[in-house]
């Protein structure tokens, strides 16, 4: 049971050298916020112990953003949670040495179980899985493709000594509609492991409710359009959920 703060990860989204939200996730939904390495020393200046940082371009497979990624993560001096096209050996390989302090697979957990499991057992926790759902059904490939029920292979990373989730409810994602509390708890109630949550925030009250889930098993919450879109300030938020 854990009695630790909730950590807040501000997003900062790369598709075509720029830091961008999107709304479901969809190509072509794009809000651009201008260049990603401003709005990642932004998040720092205000406080943010953490960053979630995604190579959008290369998550979709349309390009990749390596060069302007690594320049982040370089520039940093907060931790970094690194995504997008991480899918093999070379692409591992080239995150982990950025400096970052974890990476999260999306696709290869879904097409490469094999590779994934022999990465788990070789980095710990530096490696993180990204669960994007809609409903139970799990979405890889920049959620263009299904890619098996949630459940299962959450159960079968378990096995495999996975260190830590980052769910999000592609359903949610970009909002502002709060939150999916039950899908978050039942998450928790399926593995041991943190779960990062991701998704729908809007509000400083939904950062409060995703504290209250902070001893089922929920570590963090991944926090984007809604800074961006100004609906709370990142202090704002950190206050909220310091305990
Ligand atoms: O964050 C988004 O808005 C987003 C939109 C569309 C696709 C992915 C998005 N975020 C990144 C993730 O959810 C995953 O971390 C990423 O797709 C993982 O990439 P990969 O391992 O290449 O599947």
């Amino acid at each position: 049971m854990s009695t630790h703060r909730l950590e807040l990860l501000p997003a900062v989204d790369v598709r075509d050298g720029q830091a961008v939200r999107l709304v479901h996730g969809e190509s072509g939904s794009e809000t651009s916020y201008g260049d990603p390495l401003e709005a990642a020393l932004t998040w720092q200046r205000a406080g943010a112990e953490w960053l979630h940082l995604v190579d959008l371009d290369a998550a979709f497979g349309t390009g990749d953003n390596r060069e302007r990624i690594a320049e982040v993560v370089r520039t940093m001096d907060i931790k970094v949670e690194l995504s997008g096209g991480i899918r093999d050996d070379a692409s591992l390989a080239a995150a982990l040495a950025t400096g970052c302090t974890r990476v999260n697979l999306g696709t290869a957990a879904l097409e490469s179980p094999e590779w994934v499991a022999k990465v788990i057992a070789e980095f710990g926790d530096r490696i993180a899985v990204g669960l994007d759902v809609r409903g139970t059904t799990l979405r890889g490939r920049g959620w263009t493709r299904d890619g098996g029920d949630l459940y299962e292979t959450l159960a079968r990373l378990d096995s495999e000594g996975c260190a830590r989730y980052v769910v999000t409810d592609i359903a949610k994602d970009g909002t502002l509609q709060g939150p999916n509390v039950e899908l978050l708890k039942n998450v928790c109630a399926a593995t041991d492991k943190p779960v990062v949550a991701s998704g729908g925030v809007s509000s400083l009250d939904d950062l409060r409710v995703l504290a209250t889930l902070v001893p089922e098993g929920v570590e963090g919450a991944i926090v984007g359009k809604a800074l961006y879109a100004k609906a709370f300030t990142l202090e704002e938020a950190l206050e909220a959920v310091s305990v």
